[in-house]
């Protein structure tokens, strides 16, 4: 992100966040999947901390060996904040579970290597002919063994609710049934990573949602509905969100999942903007 010169802090405080202080400086992480695509892969690394950034996530790192992406982690002195798990074995499909542990284990293998904070377990959608029920069940149960194996790894888990427009049929609902999923898991291991552009979209409320949920929230994922480019080019109130969660006491990432409008690097100054 650009330097950080402290901007004025937001004046709004929130609804129910009942005026607790908002003293947190937010840090945003780089998705070299999504930002700095003006370059190939490999460059994006030193790019992101050209920029500022201090941390990265990607979905999928299995294109390249682990220890190649340490070295430039290393090298541009970024930390590696999530990779998903593999794309092919999401966590809902009936009849796949080789797969889907398969595809755990490999995924894990590669946090690990990385000394990547989260691996996002991908829910999926429900393939044509499958009940949500049965979908729902498989994800659950893919999702508690794969806490298992985490367990005492260092390497957190996240589920993603994501909307329907973009991903029809997806197995979780919103971020209260991800939240619900993450308290029967009962496991300080497995949290919510709230992507606002999905909760926006099919849910709305945010500052309540944002706010009631913090407690099982590990990440935060940010793009502006309707086109998914930089906050503050869409419809969100960005300010009174980003003051709300830095009136929970956030203190992770937050993960810039977006498609710039434009530039990569132009089209930062959202983040002093917006969100300091
Ligand atoms: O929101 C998204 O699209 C991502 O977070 C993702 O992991 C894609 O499955
Ligand atoms: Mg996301």
């Amino acid at each position: 992100m650009p330097p950080r010169t402290r901007g004025a802090e937001p004046t709004v405080v929130p609804p129910g966040t009942h005026g607790e202080e908002a003293t947190a400086e937010l840090r945003f992480d780089a998705n070299l999947k999504w930002l700095f695509t003006e370059l190939p892969f490999e460059a994006r690394f030193d790019a992101a901390a050209a920029a500022g950034f201090r941390g990265v996530e990607y979905s999928s790192p299995y294109e390249y060996p682990a220890a190649e992406l340490a070295r430039r982690l290393n090298d541009a002195g970024l930390e590696q904040v999530l990779i998903n798990t593999p794309a092919g074995a999401p966590a809902c499909l009936p009849g796949r579970v080789a797969e889907f542990r398969a595809g755990f284990s490999l995924a894990l293998e590669y946090a690990v290597g990385l000394g990547s904070d989260f691996i996002h377990v991908m829910g999926g959608r429900r393939p044509a002919g499958v009940s949500r029920d049965r979908a729902f069940a498989h994800f659950v149960t893919n999702l508690a063994w794969a806490a298992e194996q985490a367990r005492g790894t260092g390497v957190r888990l996240l589920i993603e609710a994501q909307n329907k427009r973009d991903s029809p049929g997806f197995v979780l609902d919103g971020q209260e049934h991800a939240a619900a999923v993450v308290e029967a898991l009962d496991t300080d291991h497995v949290g919510i990573m709230f992507d606002v552009y999905h909760a926006q979209i099919d849910e709305g409320d945010l500052i309540t949602k944002v706010t009631a949920l913090r407690p099982r929230t590990f990440h935060y994922q940010v793009a502006d509905p309707p086109s998914r480019h930089e906050p503050g080019t869409g419809e969100i109130g960005w300010r009174n969100l980003f003051a709300a969660i830095r009136a929970g006491g956030y203190d992770g990432w937050i993960g810039c999942e977006y498609r710039p409008a434009g530039e990569t690097v132009a089209g930062l100054g959202w983040i002093e903007e917006l969100a300091r």
